[in-house]
């Protein structure tokens, strides 16, 4: 479970987000503008919060008003941006290797094999990070917060470049190692589909608040219906 109370200013922008996100699986979802990106960056600690008390199962994150903190990092959580910033110097492996701690050389090399098939990118592993296409770096950097195993996960739109097909093939099987690893994961995504086809629990996020928290085909209800009156109209044509 994860608890957060947060308030933050950027600029004009003011978040004030306060929920129990009780589902291992939450998608994040709202207009663009919202604030996902920037709620999911001081839950990693990237940013401070005006104020903020933010606990993961037992663990305390952050609360500001004692002054205490786990410093950002794969301890503390892993992040996946919308723009993946891969180490370039060193190769796709080693770029998933980065975070892995206490491992062996084999079972290290192990754990990179094991992750880079989760998110099918198996024949990228020797692969420079230069000669990745935008689909192939998203997959890698995803690849590359999995691999420590966090405890908990925080996703900003992974997928976004890689076509429907496979995204719908990777969430499947992440959502299974997920849940045996018992990492509690944010996923924020724009895409109805990816949040209904995922049975999720949903926090909808408008202008810097949760305002609603509940089954996707709940929260979700009048986005499933405006999406089917655009198919069905389609059809019509
Ligand atoms: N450093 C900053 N200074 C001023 N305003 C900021 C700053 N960072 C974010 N904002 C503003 O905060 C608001 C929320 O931004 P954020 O990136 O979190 O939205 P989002 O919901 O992730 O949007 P999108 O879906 O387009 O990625 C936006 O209006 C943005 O312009």
């Amino acid at each position: 479970m994860l608890e957060l109370d947060i308030k933050a200013h950027r600029g004009q922008f003011a978040l004030a987000a306060s929920c129990r996100l009780v589902s291992p699986w939450t998608v994040l979802f709202g207009p663009s503008g919202a604030g996902k990106s920037t709620i999911l960056r001081l839950i990693a600690g990237l940013d401070h919060p005006d104020q903020a008390r933010i606990v993961l199962d037992d663990q305390l994150l952050t609360d500001t008003a004692s002054n205490r903190h786990i410093k950002p990092g794969p301890s503390r959580c892993g992040l996946v941006t919308q723009r993946p910033a891969l180490f370039p110097h060193i190769s796709v492996a080693e770029n998933i290797g980065y975070g892995i701690t206490n491992l062996t050389s084999t079972e290290c090399s192990q754990r990179i094999e094991s992750t880079l098939a989760l998110v099918g990118a198996n024949d990228l592993s020797h692969r420079p990070v230069h000669a990745l296409s935008g689909g192939e770096s998203q997959r890698i950097a995803l690849a590359r917060a999995l691999a420590p195993q966090p405890r908990l996960l925080l996703l900003d739109e992974p997928l976004s470049a890689v076509g429907s097909d496979a995204r719908d093939a990777i969430l499947s099987r992440l959502r299974t190692w997920l849940a045996e690893h018992k990492i509690q994961t944010i996923l924020v995504t724009h895409d109805v589909i990816d949040a209904l086809t995922t049975d999720a629990e949903v926090a909808l996020m408008q202008e810097g608040r949760i305002t609603a928290l509940g089954p996707a085909a709940d929260v979700l209800a009048a986005e499933r219906n405006r999406l089917l009156s655009r198919l069905q109209m389609s059809q019509s044509n």
